[in-house]
This record gives structure tokens, C-alpha cells and sequence, in this order.
């Protein structure tokens, strides 16, 4: 598919629900007794892909005619034994927090993924979760497709995190749901909080403290019961990345994203975007279901180079293939250093963006933890391709932003990983008059 240069973007769109926070809901609510109803559920296929083993080890979960989701709980250790693989698609998420949850059950579940997600690192969670009593049956360089063999009881762990991971820090609190005693992990950086906030909310008895130095505690007793609740999930703010960044770079372009998360630990590219003099007002800011919300509004604007501080990484870890984008339109040099975990994604984001942006005729320089960019200096891009997204819809979506801002078009070899998060997003490209 070929995305070309775009007239100016207007109008007023929403993104799906937050990939991160739909998995969870989904987890917990499959693990509370009773029902509970989710709205604004991300139907996108890393979602479903968890949705489907929940299913396959004992929740009932059903969509009704309005789009709600009902999900039917088992009780926090009441999963049951599930008969086929679970396959987990293109899905990281999914992968490494069911591996927590079962970690604590009494039962073997085999994980299976695409070829994207078999070549992703997991002794990251078999490693904490051996030390809590589960065993694993890996594949050489500890990856999928594992069995797994959890234990019941397991043991409660205390763990500072060797790698700033959401993924890793939400594997061993589910795990610790289902373990009696005292479960507690430290995380020197902090990461996206949704796990901690969710768990809070289904009654979970979790702490959370903040040390002198930054890092967060975070503390849970099991054995946990958990309350069924009735969940909004907002708009996601990774995929609102998208046509933010398309707003601001394509000429005379004003859009409205609405109800999309703002959740601080998510945040960052808006923060990064507006240092660069991107003209992004949140409007109409509220609180929904334990997590903040608003309308971003988004000017077209003249962008200068940046060089963030890595620190912030985990705040927009996602984010960075389209702020790469933004940098290649921006004035002058950015420089992203401490980027490390962006070669363990779907596709090694690094190199892919790298070699996506020289093909398409921007300045790159790769380093083993960044990548150092010469804009254009509000320029459009040369454009060109074929893009291989190598299974990573974030690489298919950044090539996808820069196309509307190139002279001779973007072409991406591969639209279909957009399906993972953002099944709406060729429709909303449409409604701001991008594409035809
Ligand atoms: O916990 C989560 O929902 C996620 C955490 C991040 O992964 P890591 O924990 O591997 O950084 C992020 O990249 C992923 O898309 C979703
Ligand atoms: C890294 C991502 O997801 P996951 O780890 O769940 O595959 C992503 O959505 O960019």
C-alpha cells in the first residue's frame, strides 16, 4: 500500500481502547467471581488472542450487540487445565503476563506465537517465575514456543527488576495474586502503571511507595479475591501517536484526538512532541474509571531536533518508530540514546526504522542504543520503498505517517500487523482526509 503527500488533516477522530489496559481487564475480570463488564475493549487481534485463552481455561467471555464485554470469572486459582496450545499471535503482552498468571496455578499450558513474537526474549519472566516454583520447557534462547508447569503453592518473591519492563513487573504481581504471602517487585524506572491501578481496583491488596531515588516499591499480599467491576477503557495514547504526529507534520493540518489515556506513565511522546514545538493542547481533561483523559488538540508545527533524556523511554516505549518520523521532518539533529529494549519488539526497531528511513531518503545514523537523525527541516521527505514491516504494525504505521508527509510516496510491503492494535486506522487516516 502507498501512503502519498496528504492535503491538511482536519476533523475530529478516536482511536481504539488501550491495547494494555484490555488485556488486563480482561485478565483480572476472567479471574474475579461473577461478571464484569468492560466497554471500549480494544478489538484488535493481541487482545483477542488473550481474550481466547481466558476463554480456553475456563472464563466465559461474551461481546453483546452494543459492544460491551461480559466476562464471567473463575475466582483468582480457579483456572482450569486448557487442552490446546495457547496461541498467543504477535502478542508480547499477552505472552508474558499469562505466563505470570499461570505461574501460580496447578496446571501445563504450552504458549505458541507468529514468527515475530517466537523470536522475542522471555527468561526476562521464566526467570522470576522459576524462582516462585514454575518450571519452563523453553526453545533454544529461551523463547516460544514453552511449556510451562506452574506451581501451587508457589513461592512469594522479592524482586528488583533488571530491566525496566511493564511486562515483566505485571507477570510477577499476577503471579503473586494466587501466592500466599508477601509478593514485592522494585523498579528502579518506573513503567506504565496500569497492572498496579487495575489490581487496586478489582480489591487487591497492593501498596505502592515511592523511594528517595525514584524508584517505585510495589507490595502484594496474596492470596487475593478479586471483585468484579464494570471497566471504560480510554482511547489508547500509542496508537493517538499516530495521528499526532501525521497532524503536526503535514501542513496546515488541525485535528482533534479524543478520549485518549493520559496516564503520566504513558505520556511521554506528548511531552517530547511539544518540546519539539509541537502544538498539542489537552482539552477537556477528566478522570475516567481510574485513569486520566482527554481530547488532544493538534496543530500542524514547525519541529526542532530534540536529544531526550533515556530515562523517559518506558513513558512512550512505544512510541519512539513515529517520533523517529517526527525527527526526520524535524530542523536539525536528534539524538535517541538508551534505546536498548527497542531491539527486542516486534521487529528490532532500531535496525527496521533505520533502514525504513534511508529508503525513503532521511539521515540516520544507527548506534547500538539509538539512532542519531538529520531532519529535513520541514521539508517533505523524498519518500520511496517497498518498507518491510517484518511483522511489526508500529513500523507499517510510522512509514504510513511519513508517506503523507513525502514527495513521492511511501509504499509498505505489508499492512496486515496493523490489525494487532489498530484495526481502525486506515478508516481514521480516511475520516481526516489522508488517504482516499
Ligand atoms: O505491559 C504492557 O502492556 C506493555 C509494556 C511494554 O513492553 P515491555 O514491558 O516489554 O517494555 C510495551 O512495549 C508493550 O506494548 C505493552
Ligand atoms: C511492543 C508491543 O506490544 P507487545 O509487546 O505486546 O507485542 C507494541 O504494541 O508496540
Amino acid at each position: 500500500m502507498t501512503f502519498r503527500t496528504a492535503p491538511p488533516l482536519s476533523g475530529s477522530v478516536t482511536v481504539p481502547g488501550d491495547k494494555s489496559i484490555s488485556h488486563r481487564s480482561l485478565m483480572l475480570s476472567a479471574l474475579a467471581v461473577g461478571e464484569s463488564r468492560v466497554e471500549g475493549l480494544l478489538e484488535g487481534e493481541d487482545v483477542l488472542a488473550t481474550a481466547a485463552a481466558m476463554r480456553a481455561m475456563g472464563a466465559r467471555i461474551e461481546r453483546d450487540a452494543d459492544g460491551v464485554w461480559h466476562i464471567h470469572g473463575v475466582g483468582v486459582g480457579g483456572l482450569l487445565q486448557p487442552e490446546i496450545a495457547l496461541d498467543m499471535g504477535n502478542s508480547g503482552t499477552s505472552t508474558r503476563l499469562l505466563m505470570g498468571l499461570l505461574a501460580s496455578h496447578d496446571l501445563t499450558a504450552t504458549f505458541i506465537g507468529d514468527a515475530s513474537l517466537s523470536k522475542r526474549p522471555m527468561a526476562r519472566v521464566t526467570e522470576p517465575l522459576a524462582q516462585m516454583g514454575a518450571s519452563f520447557t523453553t526453545s533454544p534462547g529461551d523463547r516460544l514456543p514453552l511449556t510451562m508447569r506452574g506451581a501451587c503453592p508457589a513461592v512469594p518473591l522479592d524482586y528488583v527488576l533488571p530491566v525496566a519492563s511493564a511486562q515483566v513487573k505485571s507477570a510477577i504481581l499476577l503471579a503473586g495474586l494466587n501466592t500466599p504471602g508477601i509478593t514485592r517487585v522494585v523498579e528502579p524506572i518506573p513503567t506504565r502503571d496500569h497492572s498496579e491501578r487495575m489490581l487496586q481496583g478489582f480489591g487487591a491488596d497492593l501498596r505502592v511507595e515511592q523511594q528517595a531515588d525514584g524508584a517505585r516499591v510495589i507490595t502484594l499480599i496474596g492470596e487475593a479475591e478479586l471483585k468484579p467491576q464494570q471497566i471504560m477503557v480510554p482511547g489508547d495514547p500509542s496508537s493517538a501517536a499516530f495521528p499526532m504526529v501525521a497532524a503536526l507534520v503535514v501542513p496546515g493540518s488541525k485535528v482533534t484526538i479524543a478520549n485518549v489515556g493520559l496516564n503520566a506513565t504513558r505520556a511521554g511522546l506528548i511531552d517530547l512532541l511539544r518540546e519539539m514545538g509541537g502544538a498539542i493542547e489537552v482539552v477537556n481533561a477528566r478522570d475516567v474509571g481510574g485513569e486520566p483523559v482527554g481530547d488532544l488538540v493538534v496543530t500542524a508545527s514547525v519541529l526542532t531536533g530534540v536529544e531526550p533524556d533515556p530515562a523517559r523511554a518506558p513513558s512512550m516505549i512505544d512510541e519512539y518508530p513515529v517520533a523517529f518520523v517526527a525527527a526526520a521532518l524535524a530542523q536539525g539533529r536528534s539524538v535517541f540514546r538508551g534505546l536498548e529494549e527497542l531491539r527486542v519488539k516486534e521487529s528490532d526497531r532500531i535496525a527496521t526504522m533505520a533502514e525504513g528511513l534511508r529508503a525513503i531518503g532521511a539521515r540516520v545514523e544507527e548506534m547500538e542504543d539509538g539512532l542519531i537523525i538529520e531532519g529535513t527541516g520541514g521539508q517533505l521527505l523524498p519518500g520511496g520503498g517497498p518498507i518491510a514491516t517484518k511483522l511489526d504494525h508500529r513500523i507499517a504505521m510510522s512509514f504510513a505517517i511519513a508517506g503523507l508527509a513525502s514527495r513521492e510516496g511511501v509504499t509498505i510491503d505489508d499492512m496486515r500487523p496493523v490489525a494487532t492494535s489498530f484495526p481502525t486506522f486506515i478508516p481514521l487516516l480516511r475520516e481526516l482526509g489522508a488517504v482516499a
